[in-house]
Formats: structure tokens, sequence, C-alpha cells
């Protein structure tokens, strides 16, 4: 059974200024509305996936709540508190407590440094360490809660002497040793190797088990977050579509867009490309479409879709979805 709540973002909305693209009448770019109205709750003890395609505002969505950039509008709480502090000792408690893992092991980890410096260095920073050999032992315990065993084969090595699956376990053990309360996982598994992957995903189950951490799965996986959230929210185009618990979700999609998500997965017998890929690509977030954002896309559209929002339908359990299927209107 999930735990308390300990981060929430409510309502938050990113709107980017556009880089590149065409400026409209007062020579401005319109802005790229990366994010539109989420608000997700991560619970202690609990994985929570967030799934959708490239480009639909996930990563946007870890940096609202890791605090990386503030939000355009919405808010986002600590164990029911505002996070208000965006500097000092506050906005540092903040991000020991909210970590972030990457994509890619090989970018986040010093290629000159030891695995040995990088646990010492946040445990040392952090005040965790009494003397020499309390840090050894906190740096061997740490390689060993990520499996990096035995300890001393792993401590005097440099990133590039370990594989994708290795370096990702030792960025995991770094963010562990801070203490967080929350793990934001973006990623994690996506440049991994396909046969080291399930690994990584069953050691992040196991720390959100063992420690009560709540860790936000990101992903545009929906069979890996099948397999082991137990709570999945669909995004597409900036906006979250659907939410349920991920057995539920996955066995019964209320969303047309999760429907075609499902279908999309993995499949060695399909001798056509997917319906999701023959429907054509998501919409520019420069330029969303009105109404429903996947109404362009959907098998299913109705007019309505093409005209308003669709209002958020309550499924009972724990599930809702934005689709006018489901809405009274
Ligand atoms: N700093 C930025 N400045 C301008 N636009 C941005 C910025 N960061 C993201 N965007 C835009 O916001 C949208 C959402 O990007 P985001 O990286 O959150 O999506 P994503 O679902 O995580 O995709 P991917 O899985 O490919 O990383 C994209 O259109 C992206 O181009």
């Amino acid at each position: 059974m999930s735990g308390e709540v300990v981060l929430e973002g409510r309502n938050l909305t990113k709107n980017f200024t556009a880089a590149r693209g065409p400026r409209g009448r007062l020579g401005r770019r319109p802005p790229v509305r990366a994010v539109e109205d989420v608000s997700l709750a991560l619970r202690a003890g609990s994985v929570t996936a967030l799934v959708g395609e490239s480009g639909c505002g996930k990563s946007t969505v870890a940096r609202l709540l890791a605090q990386v950039y503030p939000a355009t509008s919405g808010e986002v709480l600590l164990r029911g508190r505002p996070v208000r502090a965006h500097r000092g000792s506050g906005f540092r408690d903040y991000r020991r407590q909210v970590q972030l893992i990457f994509q890619d092991p090989f970018a986040s980890l010093n290629p000159f440094h030891r695995v040995r410096y990088h646990l010492a260095r946040p445990l040392r920073i952090h005040g965790h360490v009494r003397s020499a050999a309390d840090e050894a032992e906190q740096v061997a315990e740490l390689l060993e809660r990520v499996s990096l065993t035995p300890v001393e084969q792993f401590m005097d090595k440099l990133p590039h002497e370990l594989s994708g699956g290795q370096r990702q376990r030792v960025a995991i053990a770094r963010a562990l040793a801070v203490r967080p309360a929350v793990l934001i996982a973006d990623e994690p598994v996506s440049m991994l190797d396909v046969s080291i992957r399930l690994g990584v995903l069953r050691l992040l189950e196991r720390l959100a088990d063992e420690s009560g951490l709540a860790l936000l799965y990101i992903t545009h996986d929906i069979a890996s977050a099948r397999y082991f959230a137990e709570d999945i929210t669909v995004m597409y185009a900036g906006r979250l579509i659907e939410r349920g618990p991920g057995e539920v979700l996955t066995q019964e999609p209320a969303h047309p867009y999760t429907r075609l998500l499902l279908s999309a997965a993995p499949d060695p017998d399909r001798v056509s490309p997917p319906e999701i890929l023959r429907r054509g690509e998501p919409p520019s977030l420069a330029d969303p479409p009105g109404g429903c954002r996947f109404h362009p896309r959907c098998p299913i559209a109705l007019p309505v879709c093409s005209e308003r929002t669709p209002p958020r339908t309550d499924l009972g359990d724990g599930r809702w979805t934005e689709c006018w299927h489901y809405g009274d209107g």
C-alpha cells in the first residue's frame, strides 16, 4: 500500500520562449507551451510513471518538480508545504530531498573522477561523514545498495571502465548518498542495453520499496511502466490525459491515445507500422491544436473535440481521463 504524498505539483504550466521559428505580427515568436495545467502527486514507497511520446513535456515536468526552473504558473508542494525558496539554505535542502536521475549516465558522471569520489563528495557536502573510515564504510554501503559488488572492484574505477548499466547504478547511488525523499528518474534505462534494463528498473523498484522513496519514473515506454509502476499518468502534447492504477489503466485504457500507445508497444509479429505512427506526428507545442490536443490524430474524434478542451471525468478507483467520449458535455 502506498504512503503519504511527499511531493506534489499543482496546476503546473510552463511556457518557454521559442529560440527559432516564425515571428508573429509584433515580431515576437509564440511561446512553446511545453506543459499545461499538470497536477501530479508522488507517494512514499511508491512508483508513479509518467508516460508519453518524445517531446510531450515529460522532462519539463521533471525539471519543474525538481525546481530546476520555475513554473510559469502553478505550485510545487513538499510534504504539503508550498516550495517558495529559490535560493539559500531552504532551497539547498529542497534540492537535497528531490534528486534527479538522467537518461545518460555517462554525461552525468565526471570522467576524471573515480566511483569513490562521486559517492564520497555528496556525503561530505551534506555533512553525513564523521571520519575517513566512516566515509569509506558509507561509500561501500551505497555500492551494496545498488548491487555493485564486491564493492572493492568498483570503488576505484573511472566511469569509462564501467558498463552503461553500472554507470547508471553509480548515478543512482550518488543520488541516494544525500538521503533524498524523492527520486525523479527521467528515462533512466532508455540508453542502456535492452538486456540490462530490467535489472536497473528492479533496483529502482526495490529502493522505493525498502527506503520509502517516492519515485517518479518517466518513460516513453508504456510496457515498462505497466511492469513496475503502481500508478500511471499519460501525457500528450503538454497535458495529462489519463491516470489510473497501472494494471487497470493498461488492461482497460480509457483514452484513445492510451489505447494507441499500448497498441504501439513492441510486437515482433506485426508487419505494418503501429496505428499511432500512421496517424502522423504529435503537434508542435508552439501552436498546439485547439480543443483536445489529440483530436487531429484521434480515430474517434467528435466535432466537439476540436472546439473545447474536454473536462476531467472521474472513472472511479483513482482513475480519470480527459476525453469527450466520457464527459457529459
Ligand atoms: N529550455 C527550453 N527552451 C525552449 N523550448 C524548450 C526548452 N525545453 C524544452 N522545450 C520544448 O518543450 C517541449 C517539451 O520538451 P520536453 O523535453 O519536456 O519533452 P519530453 O517529453 O521530455 O521529450 P524527450 O523524451 O524527447 O526528452 C518541446 O517542444 C521542447 O522543444
